[in-house]
């Protein structure tokens, strides 16, 4: 019965570069993890790099900026660089532009000199090539905006294989060493067909180099905007994200384009007033999971319904009723036999994952709802508890599904908070531990829930019941009426 259906790491179905700052939307829960963000009003201090001087003078140079009076000006803080406001500004006040040429997308690579060998590729591959390939062009026309570029970030990508073992047992790590094989068969895939046979274009380009390129794009590229899938903006792209923001709502905009308007820019605004020397901030996107916060960007929050746990659920092909299932799910919008189920901290179930259960579990006399005849009113059955038998396995497999999950992680949710108590942790580890600690405790409050429905089931009312007091059959005390004969 366990092979009902299985509590796995949520695959990763990644056909390009997942949106970076998407608006996908996702509800909130409970927990005391690592990253504290920097206060929106502490100022940065230090100096930029000269590299960062550097890429400043190109962007004057350029006309991007204005060198006499800027708006935000890039500087070191504690996520690396970012952006520091150069005077006081109040909310949605504009705080950069960034005319199109000087943005990097599929279209920068068409009219590069590996245009042509791009074609038929993955938008986010031919742009992580055309990274590649300028970073070795010392000549190269980009190179300010490259210099500037982290070497790494702490996404889970790049971490070591002892880093990668603080993650045993989490949902994380498995979507982490997907996103690597992915991106490894990719690279492959390019380096037969485009890499060797130009090594004039591309000298050395190692699969590191390439995560490398591919961590660039998703911690950094905006998604989404008007008719651009994938595209790196230099200096918006300096935009740190803080989690006390929480609107995503303009934050940017592409402006112009019209028959006869100006250019087209790429527009950022100051989502909250901010004093001068701040640095200013944006929401990356509240949707997002601690799992996903981690894998894209290398940091988590503290916010609770950041903590999120996929349930994936699946129609086995064994089953005799299979064919059914499938039509009856698919017509109630699941498609295909796997369904996934995101299940927040603090919050309640997903509502199609009981009925959905209910389903997979569905056999023996409770069979009969499969028929033809109920196709358009089953789920609304499904909706209630179906049989004793039926509920009491969809408990017994959820909650065993959840004690075999937690019993594959290292460590308990109370060492946990401990190494988090302590403080004064390398900032990968902070990372690990709140993901680890996160989704434990999803599997526990899901644990609790199918515990408390089991003690339960004596007290729900099942179809029959509910089908004879339809029928007027079941008095006021749940007592059988029976037909008297006069
Ligand atoms: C769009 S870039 C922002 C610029 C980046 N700080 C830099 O130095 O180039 C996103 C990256 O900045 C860092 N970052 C942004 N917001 C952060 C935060 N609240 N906490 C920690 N790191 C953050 C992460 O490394 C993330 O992958």
């Amino acid at each position: 019965m366990a092979s009902l259906f299985s509590i796995s790491s949520s695959p990763f179905f990644f056909s390009s570069v997942k949106p970076h700052f998407s608006q996908r939307k996702r509800p909130t829960l409970h927990l005391t993890v690592p990253f504290t963000v920097k206060s929106l009003l502490s100022p940065a201090t230090d100096t930029p790099s000269p590299a960062v001087q550097t890429f400043w003078q190109w962007l004057c140079d350029k006309g991007v900026v204005s060198a006499n009076s800027p708006v935000v000006k890039p500087g070191i803080v504690p996520e690396g660089l970012g952006l520091i406001a150069q005077r006081d500004m109040s909310r949605n006040e504009v705080v950069l532009e960034v005319p199109k040429k000087f943005w990097i997308n599929p279209d920068t690579v068409a009219s590069s000199e590996i245009g042509k060998l791009c074609g038929g590729l993955k938008p986010w591959v031919s742009v992580a090539l055309f990274l590649l390939r300028e970073k070795s062009n010392k000549d190269s026309l980009w190179r300010s905006y490259l210099e500037i570029l982290p070497e790494q970030t702490n996404s889970t990508i790049y971490w070591s294989e002892e880093e990668l073992s603080e993650l045993q047992g989490t949902q994380l790590l498995n979507t982490t060493l997907g996103v690597k094989e992915y991106v490894q068969s990719e690279f492959l895939k390019i380096k037969e067909e485009i890499i060797l046979p130009n090594k004039h274009l591309f000298p050395s380009i190692t699969m590191d180099d390439f995560i490398w390129a591919f961590g660039i794009l998703r911690s950094r590229a905006f998604s989404r905007l008007r008719g651009q899938n994938l595209v790196l903006i230099p200096l918006a792209d300096l935009i740190n994200h803080n989690s006390s923001i929480t609107t995503e709502d303009n934050a940017w905009e592409i402006k112009g384009g019209g028959l006869f308007s100006r250019d087209v820019l790429f527009s950022l605004r100051t989502p909250v007033s901010v004093k001068s020397g701040e640095q200013v901030y944006i929401q990356y996107d509240l949707g997002k999971s601690n799992a996903e916060l981690a894998l894209d960007y290398g940091f988590v929050e503290s916010r609770s319904d950041r903590n999120a746990y996929t349930l994936t659920l699946e129609i086995s092909e064994s089953d005799p009723f299979f064919g059914d299932k499938l039509d009856i799910a698919e017509s109630n919008g699941l498609v295909g036999e796997t369904a996934y189920f995101d299940i927040v901290l603090g919050h309640s179930l997903p509502p199609a994952l009981l009925p959905y259960l209910r389903l997979v579990a569905l056999g023996g006399t409770d069979a009969f709802l499969l028929e033809s005849i109920f196709r358009n009113s089953v789920w609304g059955h499904l909706e209630l508890p179906v049989s004793r038998a039926n509920e009491e396995l969809i408990c017994r497999v959820v909650r065993n599904a959840c004690r075999t999950a937690l019993s594959g992680y290292k460590t308990t949710i109370e060492e946990d908070e401990k190494l988090l108590e302590g403080g004064n942790l390398d900032p990968r580890l902070e990372i690990a531990v709140g993901v680890r600690a996160g989704e434990k405790r999803v599997l526990e409050q899901i644990d609790e829930i199918f515990k408390n429905r089991e003690l339960e089931l004596d007290e729900l009312e099942y179809y029959q019941e509910r089908r004879l007091k339809d029928l007027g059959l079941v008095g006021e005390q749940g007592d059988i009426i029976f037909w008297e004969p006069k």
